[in-house]
């Protein structure tokens, strides 16, 4: 199993990442105040993503990434693999997702002078309170809202990313890099575009029992939701995601592109 893409997704899921930086903490205050955990968790995680989409790719058409630009695979397959990729990463996402959420939504009562102390003191200290509290498992509530949201939208994230490539490059050449920053920034876009209803959902699934009440599911939280809130409840966060997606995915793109042809 080629490995390169692992360690090509990682450089540029850390990459994306350092360019989101200031998204994330207007969208998230405290929690990447740092860098090390977000490296650890987000990097690691876009590093399974593409390695899982390389791979699986390289299994359906028997083609390396060198030979995609000759022989470009066919878009049935680029959205299988990418819905593969997204699907896997989901598990090593959830955790780091859940403690990111978690942490997220108790930074209101702090503002607040006279405040009692937060909840979780820290990404750590979340893991081992959620593992006291609600046990291991407790780790992956909301993988489930986590997995329909990703799942599909990886494959809408690559095959947006293809398309685009093919649209504005001759057959048999590599892309330019303008070429992969837009397409990578696009794709990014859309794919935030479809996932933000499923965001919002799985949002509140992490936060159940906590601040929000407890759902009987997806579909639960999704009526409740509308019900108390209207159909705008889907778009919360729209514009501070695609704005975050652009840069991250335009610089995410062009370096794993990039190391890759460097890599050979
Ligand atoms: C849930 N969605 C929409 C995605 N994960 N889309 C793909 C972009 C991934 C990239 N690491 C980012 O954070 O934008």
């Amino acid at each position: 199993m080629p490995v390169e893409e692992f360690v090509a997704g990682w450089i540029s899921g850390a990459l994306g990442l350092v360019l989101g930086h200031p998204f994330d903490t207007v969208k998230l205050l405290g929690f990447f105040k740092g860098m090390s955990f977000p490296i650890a968790s987000i990097a690691v995680v876009n590093s399974v993503l593409f390695g899982v989409y390389s791979n699986t790719l390289l299994a359906l058409t028997a083609t390396s990434h060198q030979e995609w630009r000759a022989q470009p695979p066919s878009y049935t397959h680029v959205f299988i693999a990418g819905c593969t990729g997204g699907f896997v990463q989901v598990y090593c996402l959830a955790p780091f997702d859940l403690i990111k959420v978690r942490l997220q939504n108790q930074t209101e009562p702090r503002a607040r002078p006279g405040s009692p102390p937060p909840r979780y003191r820290g990404p750590v200290h979340c893991a081992v309170s959620i593992c006291q509290e609600e046990g291991p498992w407790g780790l992956f509530r909301g993988a489930w809202a986590l997995t329909l949201r990703d799942t599909p939208t990886m494959g809408i994230y690559f095959v947006t990313y293809e398309w685009l490539c093919r649209q504005s490059t001759p057959d048999d050449q590599n892309p330019s890099s303008a070429t992969v920053l837009a397409a990578g920034g696009f794709a990014g876009i859309v794919s935030w575009a479809v996932a933000t209803p499923l965001d919002v959902i799985k949002s509140r699934m992490q936060m159940a029992g906590l601040k929000h009440r407890v759902y009987r599911g997806v579909l639960d939280c999704m009526a409740s939701s509308v019900r108390q809130e209207g159909l705008g409840v889907f778009f919360r966060g729209l514009t501070i995601n695609s704005a975050r997606a652009f840069p991250v995915n335009a610089v995410t793109f062009l370096s794993y592109e990039y190391l890759l042809r460097w890599w050979g």
